[in-house]
């Protein structure tokens, strides 16, 4: 099996890290190109993996192509590799902008057409993928596909319709947590530790928390309850949060991330 990338930058890279290092596809079988020679030349150095001079070299060999460009580039890069497509190979769109209707006209259904919103945290083997596919698409070829995602994180099987939503709860929700996490970051800094201890002490609380969250069978609120000591430190910053109207913050966050997805479907479909 051949897997190319047209485009690696972000998402692609952490895709392309997260499969190799699960050990699923060796750095042999991997088929980059990216639009500058200075990035073809750290992934080559980085990975040890085959660089291409086309899209289309890219394109003729790989048996699963990730279409890892932003979404400005979609219509382009496929016309370029168009005319070596045919059923044996499977394109992986990982944007929001195309349904799966518009990928296949665009690859005059000539190849099977995935579409997925993955994450960066696929990177370091923990990715969340959402997967939506057409029904024609057949069992071997799907779970390949979902083998292969899987080796790198979870995946989730979904209607389309419901890819917008995903997107927000997955696909973005890293930034989110990111940025909440900073501000744990700053405090401790302006506080005396430095950033290693800053950076140690709230990432593995969050690693933990998230570990509750999925194993424990409480609701969340429970678990909350369950930190916070009667008479204690945590009930007064659980309050502020609360008084600030922290739930409604990162639901209004969420409502426009999803818009904005929308919209960029609705550009190009
Ligand atoms: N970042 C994220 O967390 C997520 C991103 N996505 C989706 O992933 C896609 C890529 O996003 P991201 O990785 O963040 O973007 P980046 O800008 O980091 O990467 C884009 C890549 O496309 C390459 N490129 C640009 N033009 C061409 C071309 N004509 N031919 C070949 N390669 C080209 C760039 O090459 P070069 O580096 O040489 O300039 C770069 O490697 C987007 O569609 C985005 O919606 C989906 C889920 C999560
Ligand atoms: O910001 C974006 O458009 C992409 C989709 C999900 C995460 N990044």
């Amino acid at each position: 099996m051949k897997i190319g990338f047209i485009g690696c930058g972000n998402m692609g890279e952490a895709i392309l890290k997260g499969l190799l290092e699960s050990n699923v596809v060796d750095a042999s079988q991997i088929f980059v190109h990216t639009k500058t020679e200075q990035r073809r030349e750290a992934l080559k150095k980085r990975y040890q993996i085959n660089i291409e001079n086309s899209n289309h070299l890219v394109a003729a060999q790989a048996d699963i192509l990730f279409l890892a460009t932003k979404p400005d580039r979609y219509e382009q890069v496929i016309q370029e590799i168009k005319d070596v497509l045919d059923q044996s190979k499977t394109v992986i769109s990982i944007t929001p902008s195309f349904t799966l209707k518009t990928l296949g006209a665009l690859v005059d259904h000539k190849t099977n057409v995935i579409r997925t919103i993955p994450n960066t945290p696929s990177l370091v083997g923990l990715g969340m993928t959402g997967i939506s596919h057409e029904e024609t698409v057949d069992k071997k070829t799907l779970n390949l596909i979902i083998e292969l995602f899987s080796s790198f994180g979870e995946v989730m099987i979904v209607s389309e319709d419901k890819l917008p939503i995903l997107s927000s709860l997955s696909g973005s929700s890293p930034a989110f947590s990111y940025l909440f996490m900073k501000a744990f970051v700053d405090y401790g800094l302006a506080n005396g530790f430095t950033l290693e201890e800053s950076v140690k002490l709230i990432s593995t609380s969050v690693v933990g928390a998230s570990q509750m969250v999925s194993t424990q069978n409480f609701p969340i609120e429970t678990l909350i309850n369950n930190v916070c000591s009667k008479g204690g430190s945590t009930i007064e910053g659980v309050n502020s949060l609360q008084e600030n109207h922290l739930e409604n913050l990162v639901k209004e966050a969420l409502d426009k991330t999803t818009k904005r997805f929308l919209e960029m479907m609705k550009e190009k479909n």
